[in-house]
């Protein structure tokens, strides 16, 4: 102890001094993370700001490109119909339009400005306004003439930079011929340098000072000074840059294109030289020092002028995709426009060989000309050929098939003497009810004056003892059914069959999903009762391939195929616009609310459906929106039979509705003036379970030449769908903006929502599911899959309750579960 006070006295002088040496040469104490001295840390983090530097310059170079495509785009669009579309579109109202200009350049902002960029966005940008009313001076411009970018932007900046560039304002601006100037950043600093120059900073992480015409002074600056913590300013003086170069705004510097920093090395020494310094309003000088080690980030970073960003991008094939696109959309709406022209044809129904009381109650009924498929097919089926009919949605394809139905039961009638049974001529099948009852009401309105003619309907649903009592009492010519029933009358040995015994005419509507698998049984043992000796007619809106062979089962092999589209044309209606969006499956129900929400802000009379997957799914949404104070009806197959039919009749004859269904109403079913058609919230609707499906929905609405939307919602896993339907015309729609307080009460009244509808919708989930195969396609397990659903529905110990579900539906060989012996 003694020795080492006797050390330290003696060397302590001496041992400070070596000290403060070292720590003078060494670069102080090692108060650096990792060890690492000054030097080092300084250039780790002039590392990493380059790298951010890099990002941004990366992201604003996006932006740039799609500004540049943005004012192609509205060149063109305002040169072929300058009124087309709003300038402003309503933040609040949902646009299933083309994106304007506007719109679609701040969904590229929304997409490319991460990490702190956001500020590079601010509401002043977007592309100009429709240049060619300024430009063009009221002189229309043809989709194929050339854009001459450079002469555009000239023209841009001759109207209003010239004034900007007398006055030098230092207004943030990006972009080709941007007529407003752009501030980018939400915190500004507007003071007057001491050489008179306005001046625009900013003090937010990605602040830009930029020169309001870039094409007269080609220089950025980058300032960042939200890392010095300190409220400083950190500007860059542009009148002194452009001096230090010893050149006039005339002079270019000839900076690299996005080399490295996308800053030219060569520049970096006289920017030393430039210093930060600047003085605001003329007495605070603002002063900031890369040397100093707390400024360490602060970059005085030249922008790339933009005219050379100009050369990078291909601009001539920019110019022909958005071309093409225009010309895809304006054929589009031509081709709405001819659809609502062509649906009727020029034939008149008392031009046509068919009974003169059946035209009077056409005429009585409005019906005055005869639609396309009418006309076509009229006459082959009066002939006597066994057809299969292919015609959009909502074109009035029951009326085709019901005038030939009526001349032949008025022949046979005509033919036949007193018969101890009568007979039925004109068996039609159906796969719904509400569509057998829409036949039969519509046969009805034809047969007005046809006294002695009768129509029938069989439909589930009913008593069966009833159904044999009205065949008794009321013997109809035209028998109207579904499958299911019209077979339970066969097996039972009712009366019906004798009735069956003079068919004359089988007509399927909906004949492609009678067809399928669902059906296909059913519809074996149904023909094989009916006589052979008989005119057959086939009629759908979508008649795969598999149809076309197994329609054998029913159609003589002569038979002839009458296909209205078209072979290029689509299967849809060109008036009703198809969209779809793809969000993951707790945003389903909020988005299905917000879809509703803008719609029904923008259209009056608005009439929405709603597809489900299932019953109980259907019951779920219903209770939910029903919930949300929605005017909501429900309609699917576990509900009654005079419910359904209420319902239906009420959703018909509103003028303000929104029907939450099943695929009982995705066929044939003529609900008037539908706006709508949202299909499907995956999760908690269901995509459809196959292309034609989608078709059928998306058919409620469009019909008779008018306009409609349909919007598509899928899970990112259920993207596969859009394969099947990849030759339709669907549009993306970006995810919609959520209202958080909405978001919140769906989650509170999901909550409130009893627990056996839960339960009951994810047993139907599990069925739906696993019957489309989804799972296999996607590679995701039903397991995780199923306990999504069960959370997003808040729906306790799903797990349990899958194995439960799992065991009762015999759900076999699927990943991730152990089915119990
Ligand atoms: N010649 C006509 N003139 C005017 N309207 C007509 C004519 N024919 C049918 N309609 C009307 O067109 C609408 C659609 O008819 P319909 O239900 O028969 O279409 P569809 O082709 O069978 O549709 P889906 O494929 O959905 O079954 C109905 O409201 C019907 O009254």
């Amino acid at each position: 102890m003694q020795f080492a006070s006797i050390f330290l006295q003696t060397h302590s002088k001496s041992l400070h001094h070596r000290l403060t040496f070292l720590r003078r040469m060494g670069g102080g104490p090692r108060t650096f993370p990792g060890g690492i001295n000054k030097w080092q840390w300084k250039r780790l983090h002039e590392k990493k700001a380059r790298e951010k530097e890099m990002r941004l310059l990366d992201q604003e170079k996006q932006l740039y490109q799609a500004r540049v495509r943005s004012q192609i785009r509205a060149s063109v669009a305002a040169a072929e119909n300058p009124s087309s579309r709003p300038e402003k579109p309503d933040q609040n109202q949902l646009n299933y339009g083309p994106m304007t200009p506007d719109e679609h350049i701040k969904a590229l902002a929304d997409r490319f400005m991460k990490e702190g960029a956001e500020d590079l966005w601010n509401e002043n940008d977007g592309p100009l306004k429709a240049p060619v009313n300024k430009m063009g001076k009221g002189k229309s411009r043809s989709l194929d003439e050339p854009i001459d970018l450079k002469k555009l932007i000239a023209e841009r900046s001759s109207s209003n930079g010239g004034e900007n560039v007398q006055k030098r304002e230092f207004l943030g601006n990006v972009g080709v011929g941007v007529a407003k100037p752009r501030r980018f950043s939400t915190y500004e600093h507007f003071g007057k340098m001491n050489n008179g120059l306005d001046l625009v900073g900013n003090c937010r992480v990605g602040g830009l000072i930029g020169v309001s015409n870039v094409f007269n002074s080609n220089r950025f600056y980058y300032v960042d000074a939200a890392r010095t913590k300190s409220k400083r300013l950190n500007f860059v003086k542009i009148g002194e840059k452009s001096a230090a170069k010893g050149g006039s705004d005339a002079k270019r510097l000839k900076w690299p294109r996005f080399r490295g920093r996308g800053v030219n090395s060569d520049d970096d020494d006289s920017d030393d030289n430039d210093e930060d310094d600047m003085e605001m309003g003329g007495d605070r000088k603002i002063t900031g020092s890369s040397a100093a080690l707390g400024n360490y980030d602060v970059k005085r970073t030249k922008r790339v002028p933009l005219e050379l960003l100009e050369d990078e991008i291909d601009l001539s094939q920019e110019v022909e995709t958005i071309r093409e696109e225009m010309r895809q959309w304006k054929s589009m709406q031509e081709e709405a426009k001819d659809e609502e022209e062509s649906l009727l044809s020029a034939k008149r129904f008392d031009e046509c060989d068919i009974s003169p009381l059946t035209v009077k109650a056409l005429t009585e009924a409005g019906y005055v000309r005869m639609t396309t498929v009418q006309e076509t097919t009229l006459s082959a089926c009066l002939e006597g050929n066994d057809a299969l009919v292919k015609a959009r949605a909502g074109t009035g394809k029951s009326i085709a098939f019901l005038l030939p139905a009526i001349e032949t039961v008025l022949k046979a009638t005509s033919k036949s003497t007193n018969q101890r049974v009568p007979p039925i001529y004109v068996l039609i099948l159906c796969p719904a009810r509400e569509l057998a009852s829409q036949i039969a009401a519509e046969a009805n309105v034809l047969l007005k004056h046809h006294d002695g003619l009768g129509v029938l309907t069989l439909v589930g649903g009913t008593r069966f003892k009833d159904d044999q009592r009205r065949l008794e009492s009321d013997p109809c010519h035209i028998l109207v059914a579904t499958p299911g029933r019209l077979l339970d009358h066969i097996e039972n040995k009712s009366a019906i069959s004798v009735h069956l015994m003079g068919l004359e005419m089988l007509v399927l509507d909906e004949a492609d999903r009678l067809l399928d698998l669902g059906f296909r049984k059913d519809m074996e043992k149904i023909v094989d009762c009916l006589p052979r000796k008989r005119q057959s007619l086939l009629f759908s809106a979508t008649v795969p391939k598999e149809v076309r062979r197994i329609s054998q089962l029913v159609l003589k092999r002569e038979h002839v195929y009458i296909n209205t589209l078209g072979l290029e044309s689509v299967e849809t209606n060109a008036n009703v616009k198809q969209f779809y969006l793809i969000a993951h499956h707790d945003q389903h129900i909020p988005i299905v609310h917000h879809l509703i929400k803008s719609h029904i802000s923008q259209v009056p009379e608005y009439k929405i459906i709603v597809f489900c997957g299932t019953a109980m799914m259907t019951s779920l949404v219903f209770s939910l929106l029903r919930e949300m104070k929605l005017n909501v009806k429900e309609l699917h197959s576990r509900k009654p039979p005079l419910y359904r039919a209420r319902v239906s009749e009420e959703f018909k004859d509103a003028k303000q509705a929104i029907l939450v269904t099943s695929d009982v109403s995705a066929r044939g079913l003529n609900y008037p003036d539908v706006t709508l058609v949202i299909q499907n919230a995956s999760r908690l609707v269901g995509i459809p379970p196959d292309r034609g499906q989608y078709i059928h929905r998306l058919g409620r609405t469009g019909r008779q030449g008018k306009d409609g939307e349909g919007c598509l919602l899928l899970a990112p896993w259920e993207q596969f769908f859009l394969d099947d339907i990849k030759d339709l015309p669907l549009k993306k729609l970006p995810s919609p903006e959520l209202d958080p307080d909405a978001m919140l009460k769906i989650q509170e009244k999901m909550d409130q929502i009893d627990t056996s509808i839960k339960e009951a919708a994810y047993h139907a989930w599990l069925g739906y599911y696993n019957s489309i195969n989804a799972i296999g396609r996607d590679k995701t397990t039903l397991v995780e899959l199923a306990n999504q659903f069960a959370a997003s529905i808040g729906l306790e110990n799903p797990p349990a309750l899958f194995r439960k579900t799992a065991v009762k539906m015999g759900l076999k060989g699927i990943p991730g579960i152990q089915m119990r012996k």
